[in-house]
């Protein structure tokens, strides 16, 4: 069943299990044709907010809804979404052609769907071996094509990249792209921003239970403010000539460097030149996600990236 917009809408989605507080005012939405990452650490409410928008949990307050419609309200949902959570229940004296027939059964499409999915997720050869001796990854594997199934168009995976070796990474980061770019929805939820860097096009960063960061992952990247790292003759001369040019956020570094922001590198080795400084190292930092994730949902930081540590004058520098 294809005919809705396939857009996930979190609004103002609020679980409360008594004193503890999961999910807080948490919006978002989710739209086809990308993969969105939702990410945060353990414990940040990922799996509560899962549970809500496939209608496991009753929210205390707030809408999470699929095509517009809470999940109880799909007409047949095992068609619209397709979803992983985390405890998978699998027989294990049940082959994995097996098990996917009685969940074929369960949603209504053809038992001819079960060699289908198998055949897409890579364990077609493992179609009559028995579960209970599937490794990690493939059991994950085979979570996977129980949610394809009913050929749905939302895809909802709570940490999907679990148990793969850098294989199956690499191929479920692949799947996941193209099953996004056929039209559909994608949402998988992470505590590693690391994981996902390379799959996800946006993201939904949360901690304890709100939202910190919600945007393209390309937006998140810029958001950090790049700096220049530079080996001066003199550190002194090359720091005081970039202030006098308006340069206020100089940093030493401790391994006896100097950490420029807001500028680029040429800007720095221009100052230096001007100011008869000789440079005998120059970089531009590349961009740390996951120290950027860190700092956005360790709780200190209440938006972007902050700003960097400003110069701290030391012993005879002007
Ligand atoms: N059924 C429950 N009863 C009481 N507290 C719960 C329940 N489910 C979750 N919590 C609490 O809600 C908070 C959020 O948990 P949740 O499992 O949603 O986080 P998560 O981001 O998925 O974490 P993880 O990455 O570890 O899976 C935690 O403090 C957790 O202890």
């Amino acid at each position: 069943m294809h005919d809705g917009s396939g857009l996930i809408a979190v609004q103002n989605l609020t679980k409360q299990f008594g004193p503890v507080t999961a999910v807080q005012n948490l919006s978002f939405t989710v739209s086809p044709g990308s993969v969105t990452g939702f990410l945060g650490p353990n414990g940040a409410g990922k799996t509560t907010t899962l549970r809500m928008l496939l209608g496991l949990v009753k929210p205390t307050g707030g809408t999470a809804t699929i095509n517009g419609r809470p999940f109880h309200q799909l007409g047949q949902p095992g068609r619209v979404v397709g979803a992983v959570l985390e405890a998978q229940g699998f027989h294990p004296a049940r082959s994995a052609r097996n098990h996917l027939r009685v969940y074929a059964a369960a949603i209504g499409v053809p038992d001819a769907q079960a060699d289908q999915v198998l055949g897409l997720v890579g364990l077609g050869s493992a179609a009559d071996r028995k579960v209970g001796g599937f490794s990690l990854g493939m059991k994950q594997r085979l979570a996977l094509a129980t949610a394809l199934l009913g050929d749905p168009q939302v895809l909802v995976l709570d940490e999907p990249a679990n148990g793969l070796d850098p294989e199956g990474i690499a191929w479920l980061r692949t799947f996941l792209q193209s099953y996004a770019r056929m039209g559909r929805t994608v949402l998988i939820s992470s505590h590693l921003l690391a994981e996902v860097e390379q799959t996800v096009d946006q993201v939904v960063i949360i901690s304890r239970g709100q939202t910190m960061f919600y945007g393209p992952l390309e937006q998140l990247r810029q958001s950090q403010q790049r700096r220049v790292l530079v080996q001066p003759s003199d550190l002194n001369a090359l720091a005081t000539a970039l202030r006098a040019e308006g340069v206020q956020a100089i940093e030493q570094l401790p391994d006896g460097r100097l950490a420029v922001s807001g500028v680029d590198s040429k800007q720095v080795a221009d100052s230096a030149l001007r100011a008869g400084v000789s440079i005998y190292g120059i970089q531009e930092e590349q961009v740390d996600l996951e120290r950027l994730f860190f700092q956005l949902t360790s709780g200190q930081y209440a938006g972007y990236a902050p700003a960097p540590a400003p110069f701290k004058q030391q012993g005879g520098w002007a």
